[in-house]
Order: structure tokens, then C-alpha cells, then sequence
């Protein structure tokens, strides 16, 4: 159902995280096309089908360590070849016979065993091992890590080194993936000036957009730098649409909540858009909307800067990751142990930032929690290791009592 108008002014019920990322999730049609891209183009891009090997990995028995290579399991063999990594040919070898054989080298044929050159001794073209060594030892077999066939890369995932590597491994030169996504960065405010800008009375940088396009900036976006709207709805419902005719999403930031000046809304609605879920059980956060504009995915974040952050990595992200292909995947807060106490229950999950203070004594990490709640303070955030999390409904916190942790990292990919 969407979010009328008239749901913006009064003081409804928040929603729960998980019903606005469903939300989120849905607004979404599907992600966008896909393209053929060659493999040193990949990293970063998202999977749009699953990727098999043509060949097994690896595609043929060889040695694992510099040796010799045995053909039975007797302590004294004759050296009959010497094979290194890329021979083409190898000898078939007889019992008592022993190939000299390198890390890499194919397995001759007849051969049963590596044995590592440090366990023998070597005399002439003669070498006695000093131990026995066991059938199959210090052979690599052919398909052991995949067989022909099988998949080596699923869909929906952002492909990263691993990928890469298997896939060069692979022989796979290239790969549907989809299409970069085009996203538009909006800041909000008749106070914003742009950064390096000089500040005249009552004006701020504006940081989000310079932060969010940070965030966003990735090989799967393509970042559209929309400038700032001013506080006056016309020119807001202007730049909107035009951004809409250009972009797969736009991403705002201010305007989203009851003050005078809050004009985001009613510029979406006037120009056609619609609302799919507004104020979410966030702290902070809370002002966050989603919706489309014709045909066009509209994330509303909130004007302070690290509402807008939270708001962005609990909500925008999703509906972000559904149009670039990815599967759904939760955030999981890490098992931490409160080293703060505060008082219960909070009507929203609360997100702040979070220092690692060692390990206590159960081996859970201890989080002290920066910066006081203040949604418009940056500075916690640089010295904090990530988020501290605090679900809506907790009651009074102790020192020691369970918390979350979310490490910059996992949440925002910072
Ligand atoms: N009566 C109420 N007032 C407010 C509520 C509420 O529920 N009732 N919610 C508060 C919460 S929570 C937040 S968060 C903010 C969100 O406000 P908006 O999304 O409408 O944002 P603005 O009013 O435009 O700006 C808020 C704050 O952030 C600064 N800002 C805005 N854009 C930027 C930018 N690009 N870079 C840096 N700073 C920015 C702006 O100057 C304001 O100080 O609303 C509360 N009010
Ligand atoms: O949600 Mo506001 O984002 O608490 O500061």
C-alpha cells in the first residue's frame, strides 16, 4: 500500500526495519539488463548468470611439491626423467622406477606417489626414501577442486578477486554481468553550499552528497552528480523529473520530514511519483521515504548526515542492490558485549557509532558507543570501528549485557 500525503503530516506508526526493506525490496521492477563483459572488467560488477566451468580444476593430475615422482611404494627407486611444471611429455614409469617431478609438473604415467626431495637420498641416478610414504600422497588430482561442468561462479553475487581468479582459471575470458546502474545524488537546502564554497551566515557544506557518491561509488554504479535542489517545491519537482528521465535511481538527502521547508514528498507526488514506505523505526533515521518516479527508484535519506548514512545502509541499500542484480543479503550484527550502559526500551533500533575496546572474558568483543545519539555529528564516525546495535525494544542496558556490532566494513562498505 502506498504512502498518501496526508501519512506525512500526522504521526504514524513507525514501521519495523524488516517491513521497510521488504518495502524497499518490492518497489523495486527487477534489476536492470545485463551485459557480456571480458574478464579484467569484471571486478566489482554483479553476476546476472551463473558461471560453469568448461574444464575440471585442476585440468590434470600433478605434483604438489618438488620431488620424486614413484611408481610403487618400495624405498629405492632409479630416476628415469626429470619433469617440470608445463612438460608436454611425460614417461610411463615401471616399478622400482622414480621420475625427479616439480611442484606443478604433470603426473607420469604409472606413478602412485610424490615423495618431497627432503625425505630422500639422492646417490647417482639412485635415490632410497627415508620413510614410507603413502599411495596418493603429494598428488594434486585432476577435477579435485571442481569437475567439468559444475559451477564456479553463482548469479546474483558482486564478483570480486575470488571470482576472478577461478574463472581466469577457468579459461572463462568473459561474463554476463549487469549493467552498470545509473544513480542520481541530490542534496536538499537552501543553507547548503557546496564544498569549498566560502559560508555566509547561516550556511553549511553540504556533506551528504559528497559522502553518499563516496558510498555509492562503485564498478557497478554509474554516479550521477544532481548538485543541490533549494527548499522551493517547483524546482525540487523540476530537477526530480529530470533526474528520473536519466537515471535508474535518485538518491535525495533532507527534506524528508515535517518542517516547512520539507518539500520532498509533495514534489514526488506532484510529479507523478509515489511513496512506498515512509518513517521507519530507525535512531537515527527515522525521516527515511522510498518510492518511484516514473519508472525511476527514489530513496529520500534524511538532511542529517548520519541519518542519512544509517537510513542509507538499512534501507536505500536494499532497493539499491535489487536493481544492480544482487540476491538479498541481510546484515548479521556481530555478537558484541556492551561496554556502556543506558536506559530502555527505545521505540526504534538504534544505530551509533562504536569503538572495540578489547575482548571480555566470555571472548565477546566490548563496543563503547561515540558520540551521544547526536544524528548530525560526523566526528564519532571517524574515530569509531563501526555501528553499535541496539534493537527497538530493548530494555535497560548494562555493562556487559549483549549488543550488536556491524564493522564499517559490512555495513556501509565505506
Ligand atoms: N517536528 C519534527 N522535526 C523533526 C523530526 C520530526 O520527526 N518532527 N525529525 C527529525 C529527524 S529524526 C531528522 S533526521 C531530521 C530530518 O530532516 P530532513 O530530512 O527533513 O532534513 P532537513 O530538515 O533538510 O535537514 C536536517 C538537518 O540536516 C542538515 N543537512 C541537510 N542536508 C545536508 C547535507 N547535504 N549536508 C550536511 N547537512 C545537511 C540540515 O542543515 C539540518 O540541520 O528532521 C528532524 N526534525
Ligand atoms: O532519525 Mo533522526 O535521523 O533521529 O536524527
Amino acid at each position: 500500500m502506498s504512502v498518501l500525503a496526508r501519512d506525512l503530516c500526522a504521526d504514524p506508526a513507525l514501521l519495523s526495519i524488516a517491513a521497510a526493506q521488504e518495502q524497499a525490496a518490492v518497489l523495486v521492477a527487477g534489476p536492470v539488463e545485463d551485459e557480456l563483459v571480458p574478464l579484467r572488467e569484471l571486478a566489482g560488477r554483479v553476476s546476472s548468470e551463473s558461471v560453469a566451468t568448461p574444464t575440471p580444476l585442476p585440468p590434470f593430475d600433478h605434483s604438489a611439491m618438488d620431488g620424486y615422482a614413484l611408481a610403487g611404494l618400495g624405498r629405492s627407486h632409479v630416476v628415469r626423467a626429470r619433469l617440470a611444471a608445463g612438460a608436454e611429455e611425460t614417461p610411463t614409469l615401471v616399478p622400482g622406477e622414480a621420475a625427479r617431478i616439480l611442484t606443478g609438473a604433470p603426473m607420469p604415467a604409472g606413478a602412485i606417489a610424490v615423495v618431497m626431495q627432503e625425505r630422500v637420498r639422492r646417490e647417482g641416478d639412485r635415490i632410497t626414501l627415508e620413510a614410507d610414504v603413502e599411495a596418493g600422497a603429494n598428488i594434486r588430482r585432476r577435477g579435485e577442486d571442481v569437475a567439468a561442468g559444475e559451477v564456479i561462479v553463482p548469479a546474483a553475487v558482486r564478483l570480486d578477486a575470488r571470482h576472478i581468479a577461478i574463472l581466469a582459471a577457468a579459461g572463462v575470458t568473459q561474463a554476463r554481468v549487469r549493467r552498470r546502474v545509473r544513480i542520481g545524488v541530490l542534496s536538499t537546502g537552501d543553507e547548503l553550499a557546496r564544498p569549498g564554497e566560502p559560508l555566509t551566515p547561516g550556511r553549511i557544506h553540504d556533506a551528504n552528497r559528497p559522502m553518499l557518491m563516496a558510498i555509492l561509488n562503485r564498478p557497478s554504479h554509474e554516479i550521477v552528480d544532481l548538485g543541490v535542489a533549494p527548499d522551493e517545491p517547483a524546482a525540487l519537482r523540476r530537477l526530480l523529473l529530470d533526474a528520473a528521465a536519466r537515471c535508474d535511481a535518485i538518491v535525495t538527502s533532507g527534506a524528508t520530514s515535517v518542517g516547512d521547508e520539507d518539500h520532498l514528498a509533495a514534489a514526488v507526488f506532484a510529479g507523478g511519483g509515489r511513496l512506498e514506505l515512509a518513517r521507519v523505526a530507525l535512531k537515527p533515521g527515522k525521516p527515511v521515504v522510498a518510492g518511484t518516479l516514473r519508472g525511476a527508484v527514489l530513496i529520500g535519506l534524511p538532511g542529517n548526515p548520519f541519518a542519512a548514512l544509517v537510513a542509507h545502509v538499512l534501507v536505500g541499500r536494499v532497493a539499491l542492490e535489487r536493481l544492480a542484480g544482487l540476491a538479498p543479503k541481510p546484515l548479521r550484527p556481530l555478537p558484541a558485549s556492551a561496554g556502556f550502559s543506558q536506559k530502555g526500551p527505545g521505540g526504534r533500533t538504534e544505530f551509533a557509532p562504536a569503538a572495540l575496546r578489547g575482548v571480555d572474558e566470555r571472548g565477546l568483543m566490548v563496543v563503547e558507543k561515540l558520540g551521544r545519539g547526536g544524528s548530525a555529528r560526523l566526528a564519532p564516525l571517524i574515530a569509531a570501528d563501526g555501528l553499535a546495535v541496539i534493537p527497538a525494544g530493548r530494555a535497560d542496558i548494562r555493562i556487559g549485557d549483549p549488543i550488536g556490532f556491524l564493522p564499517f566494513e559490512a555495513a556501509a562498505e565505506l
